[in-house]
């Protein structure tokens, strides 16, 4: 028998279902962890509002289970956090008291910039999941592609006993990538987040067609933010969404260090982060997101830039 772990922070969308489907086709058994983790969320970040839907979740575990061909969902582990931090109260700020996974320097890089204490969470937690379980394989999807990096360090430098698998990202319809997070966009704000796919597309297009350099890569996905903001900028509030770059990154695939040139045998990973910010005016009858449109979301995606090396 092998047990293939998929962790979610639950409100499940078929990101996570494509996580299970690929974890009962490598697996006997697949076991999901539904468990919102507060070390991973910063004091001020959106630990309480984080969306919460676990009759669907259960209804969609159950769905998927009766059509899968191989393997099946044989359980749902959602601990509750004194399981899961059985000897002081989790600690989300830094430097934090207790017992943490520190991943340095990748957990500072990109994401962790912006969220401090972010991937110490996710390490701590996942070393935790991955003991309790012992699954012979662990599923993470690439749309989280800073995630599945430290992962896959941590697995050799703490030796674990597991195989790390990576999930392609599922997509909405117009390619935005599917998050938990996205139900609090709104209809206004949830057409101009596909920005970052669009910049992301066209700096890998300009990879397809040649170009390898830094400055000639992310200039292309610079030209795609630069001009749409312009876009909002002009437009009124009662109509405009605006967004803030966190960043655009092209960086080394193992190290995820920023390259100043596109490395033949290694590719890259092409990486970015945007915020948009709350509705500065929402008019009447327009559909909303959770939170009345008034809670910045943060977006994420990735392109890689493969290498002749695989
Ligand atoms: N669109 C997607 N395609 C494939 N995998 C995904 C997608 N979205 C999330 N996952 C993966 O599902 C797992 C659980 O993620 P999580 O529960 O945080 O969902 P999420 O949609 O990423 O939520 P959030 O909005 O908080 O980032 C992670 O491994 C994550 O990479
Ligand atoms: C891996 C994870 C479940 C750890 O809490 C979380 O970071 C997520 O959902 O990607
Ligand atoms: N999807 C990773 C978990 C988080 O963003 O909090």
């Amino acid at each position: 028998m092998t047990v293939g772990l998929v962790p979610t922070m639950g409100a499940l969308h078929e990101g996570h279902l494509s996580l299970i489907r690929q974890a009962a086709g490598e697996n006997d058994k697949v076991f999901v962890t539904i468990y919102v983790n507060p070390t991973q969320f910063g004091v001020n970040e959106d630990l309480d509002s984080y969306p919460k839907t676990w009759d669907r979740d259960m209804q969609l575990l159950h769905q998927l289970d009766e059509h899968l061909t191989r393997g099946d969902v044989s359980a749902v582990f959602a601990p509750t956090t004194k399981t899961m931090y059985p000897m002081l109260p989790p600690d989300s700020t830094l430097p934090g008291k207790g017992s943490f996974v520190n991943i340095t320097p990748l957990a500072n890089l990109l994401e962790g910039k912006s969220r401090p204490v972010f991937f110490r969470g996710v390490a701590t937690v996942c070393m935790k999941l991955f003991n309790i379980v012992q699954p012979e394989r662990v599923y993470f999807g690439q749309k989280d592609v800073q995630q599945t990096v430290i992962i896959k360090r941590m697995v050799k430098d703490f030796h674990l006993d597991t195989q790390v698998r990576i999930v392609p990202t599922e997509r909405e319809q117009d390619g935005l990538a599917m998050s938990s997070r996205n139900v609090y966009l709104g209809e206004r704000r949830r057409k101009v987040g596909i920005v970052l796919r669009k910049a992301l597309l066209a700096a890998q297009e300009a990879f397809r067609i040649g170009k390898t350099s830094r400055e000639e890569i992310l200039a292309a996905a610079w030209e795609v933010t630069n001009r749409m903001s312009m876009e909002q900028d002009t437009m009124v509030p009662e109509q405009r969404a605006r967004f803030e770059v966190d960043y655009l990154s092209l960086a080394d695939p193992e190290t995820l260090e920023e390259v100043a040139l596109v490395d033949a045998q290694q590719g890259a990973v092409l990486s970015g982060a945007i915020k948009m910010l709350p509705l500065e005016v929402v008019r009447d009858g327009e559909a909303h997101g959770v939170g009345g449109d008034k809670v910045p979301v943060r977006l994420i995606d990735n392109v890689i830039l493969s290498g002749t090396g695989g």
